[in-house]
C-alpha cells in the first residue's frame, strides 16, 4: 500500500502536460510519420528539406555511435528469488557477448547475506577469464568487494552511490556522505592498479521513500564521483518513475559538473517511460546508455521498481535512428530467449515478442 502511494505521487506529475505549444506537437506527430531509417541519413527518398530541417533540429546532437552497458547479468538477475546456477549465467554473458554489445556487467562482489543470487560471483569471473570482446565490470561496494574482485580478475568495477539519503542507507546501509568516503578508498585502490571505476548514481529521480530528488543534488554526488576519478558516471532512475519533463531538468544539472561524455544513463521501466527519457538524453549528447536484455531486473531495494530498459528495444530504437551499436538483434533475441527460458517466463522485450512473431523474410528488412 505504502509503495502503491509513493508511486502514485510521480505518476500524478507524469499526467500534467509537458508541451502546451501545438505548433510543437504538430512537429512531433509529422515526424513520428517520417519513415524511420531515413531520420539519420538513410533512404531519403520519402524526405523533403523541410522535414530535413526539423529532423536536423530535433536529432542533430544524437550521436551516431551509442555504446551500450549490458547490466542484464548482475542488474537484471540479482532480484531474481531462485538462485540461477552460474553456469547459466555464464552461458548468458557469452551469448551477450556473441551479440557483439561492448560491455556486459558481469556480476557483483557485494555481501551475499544482502544480495544471495549473485554470491557466485567468483565461479562466474573464474568461468569468463578467456571470453574476449567485452569488457566485464563488475559491482564493488567497499574495499572488501573490490579486493574480491580484483582477485577474482576483475579489470574494471564500479561504485553505487544514491542521491538520495533513504535509498542509500536500505541499499548499501550507510549515509552519502559515509558511502563517499568508503568510495574514494575503493578508487584510490583502484587507480593504484590502473583499473577503471564506473560510479553509479541512484534515485537521481525520485526515490520510493523521499519522492522526487532535487537535480542539484543529484548534481553534488555525481560531481563528488566524478571528481573522485570515476571514468563514467550512471544516472539511475532506480523505480523508474522519470518522465522527459523531469530527467530533461535533471540532466541540465548534472551537466553543469560533469562532462557530457562522461555521463551515463540508466533507466527502469516501470512507467514505460524509459525509451522517451533514453531519446532525451541522446537529444542533449549522452552516447552511453544502459539496459537489460528482456527487460530483466530491479533492485532487491527498490520495492516497486521493474526492471531495466530492454536491450532488445534500445536497439530497435537506435536503429531506427541510424544510430550505430554494433550490436546484432537477432543474436541479442537468442541471449534472451535463452535467459527467459531458464527462468520460465516471456520477454519484459517489446522488440523481442515483436521479432519473433515476424516471418524471417520481413525481420531482414529490419
Ligand atoms: C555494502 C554492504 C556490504 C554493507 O553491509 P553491512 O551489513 O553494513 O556491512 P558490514 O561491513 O557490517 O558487513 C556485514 C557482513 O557482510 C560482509 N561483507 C561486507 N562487504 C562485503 C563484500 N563486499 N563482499 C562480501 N561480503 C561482504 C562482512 O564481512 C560481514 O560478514 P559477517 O561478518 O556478518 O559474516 C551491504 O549493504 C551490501 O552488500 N549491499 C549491496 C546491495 C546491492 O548489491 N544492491 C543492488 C546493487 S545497486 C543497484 O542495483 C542500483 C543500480 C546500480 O543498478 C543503479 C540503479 O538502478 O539505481
Amino acid at each position: 500500500m505504502q509503495k502503491a502511494k509513493s508511486l502514485d505521487k510521480f505518476s500524478r506529475s507524469a499526467l500534467s502536460p509537458l508541451m502546451s505549444n501545438s505548433k510543437e506537437s504538430l512537429g512531433v506527430a509529422k515526424f513520428a510519420s517520417i519513415g524511420v531509417n531515413s531520420l539519420k541519413g538513410g533512404n531519403s527518398s520519402c524526405t523533403d528539406n523541410s522535414t530535413k530541417d526539423l529532423t536536423s533540429k530535433l536529432l542533430g546532437r544524437v550521436p551516431g555511435f551509442v555504446k551500450i552497458v549490458e547490466v542484464g547479468p548482475r542488474d537484471g538477475l540479482q532480484n531474481e528469488k531462485n538462485i540461477v546456477p552460474a553456469v547459466v549465467k555464464v552461458e548468458l554473458i557469452k551469448l551477450l557477448v556473441s551479440s557483439g554489445l561492448p560491455v556486459v556487467e558481469a556480476t557483483s562482489f557485494v555481501s551475499p547475506k544482502w544480495v544471495p543470487q549473485l554470491a557466485d560471483a567468483k565461479d562466474v569471473m573464474a568461468a569468463i577469464q578467456n571470453v574476449e570482446g567485452a569488457r566485464f565490470p563488475v559491482l564493488t561496494p567497499n574495499l572488501k568487494g573490490f579486493e574480491a574482485a580484483v582477485a577474482a580478475g576483475a579489470k574494471e568495477v564500479a561504485i553505487f552511490a544514491s542521491a538520495s539519503e533513504s535509498f542509500s542507507k536500505s541499499n548499501i546501509n550507510c549515509t552519502i556522505e559515509d558511502s563517499l568516503i568508503r568510495y574514494r578508498d575503493v578508487a584510490l585502490a583502484a587507480r593504484e592498479l590502473s583499473i577503471p571505476v564506473r560510479g553509479y548514481l541512484s534515485c537521481v529521480v525520485g526515490c520510493p521513500v523521499e519522492g522526487m530528488v532535487p537535480p542539484s543534488k543529484v548534481a553534488y554526488v555525481s560531481k563528488q564521483l566524478y571528481d573522485m576519478g570515476c571514468s563514467e558516471i550512471s544516472l539511475g532512475d532506480t523505480i523508474g518513475v522519470g518522465t522527459p519533463g523531469t530527467v530533461i531538468p535533471m540532466l541540465e544539472a548534472v551537466l553543469d559538473a560533469v562532462p557530457v561524455d562522461k555521463l551515463a544513463v540508466h533507466f527502469h521501466d516501470t512507467y514505460g517511460q524509459a525509451l522517451s527519457n533514453i531519446l532525451a538524453s541522446l537529444q542533449m549528447g549522452i552516447s552511453t546508455v544502459d539496459s537489460s536484455v528482456s527487460g530483466l531486473g530491479g533492485c532487491p531495494y527498490a520495492k516497486g521498481a521493474s526492471g531495466n530498459v530492454a536491450t532488445e528495444d534500445v536497439v530497435y530504437m537506435l536503429n531506427g535512428l541510424g544510430v550505430r551499436t554494433n550490436v546484432d538483434i537477432r543474436k541479442l533475441m537468442i541471449a534472451g530467449d535463452f535467459i527467459c527460458k531458464h527462468l520460465g517466463r516471456t520477454s519484459g522485450s517489446k522488440t523481442a515478442i515483436a521479432l519473433s512473431k515476424t516471418s524471417t523474410a520481413n525481420a531482414s528488412k529490419l
